[in-house]
């Protein structure tokens, strides 16, 4: 089952010279989002560029985000990750999508015009609310955190 979502289209070679945003296979879980720029843009060892994607997104259901991932093989083999690490896309934005694009290796590295960059995956959200008490109903970890139970 799929999940609709509205898109508008702001760059029109998307859908046209570049492929919409899709799953490559059937158990895809990411869907790859284009670099629509206009000329190779070459980004330098610790340079971040935010660069458009052409389109925006309105999710309108806030029980859904989407949430924008570096590319495995362009952060594994070149050092190609986001900026802000982990991109969050509310589901009341309806601005354009942008990608922060880091360049956290030690070459420079050039991005073509239609390029797939990053990726973006669709989850689920539960809004809380927080209720104040003065104490928990105590847990076997309480404090416990930060590598408390060893590596081994
Ligand atoms: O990689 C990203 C991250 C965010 N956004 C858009 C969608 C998101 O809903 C909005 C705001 O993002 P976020 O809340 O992470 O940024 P902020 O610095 O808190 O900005 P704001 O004050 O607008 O919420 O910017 C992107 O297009 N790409
Ligand atoms: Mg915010």
């Amino acid at each position: 089952m799929t999940q609709a979502i509205q898109l508008k289209i702001l760059d029109p070679r998307l859908g046209t010279d570049f492929d919409l945003p899709d799953y490559a296979t059937q158990g895809a879980a990411g869907m790859d989002l284009r670099a629509c720029i206009d000329a190779p843009l070459e980004l330098a060892p610790g340079v971040t560029n935010l660069i458009p994607t052409g389109m925006s997104i309105y999710i309108a259901d806030p029980s859904l985000a989407a949430v924008l991932l570096p590319r495995s093989g362009l952060g594994h083999k070149h050092g190609i990750v986001l900026g802000n690490l982990t991109g969050l896309i509310d589901s009341d934005y309806q601005g354009p999508l942008m990608v922060s694009l880091w360049n956290r290796g030690q070459a420079s590295f050039t991005i073509e015009p239609g390029d797939r960059i990053a990726q973006m995956v669709f989850v689920p959200i539960v809004q809380a609310s927080f209720e104040i008490v003065e104490d928990f109903d105590s847990s076997a970890r309480a404090a416990g955190g930060f590598g408390h139970t060893g590596v081994k």
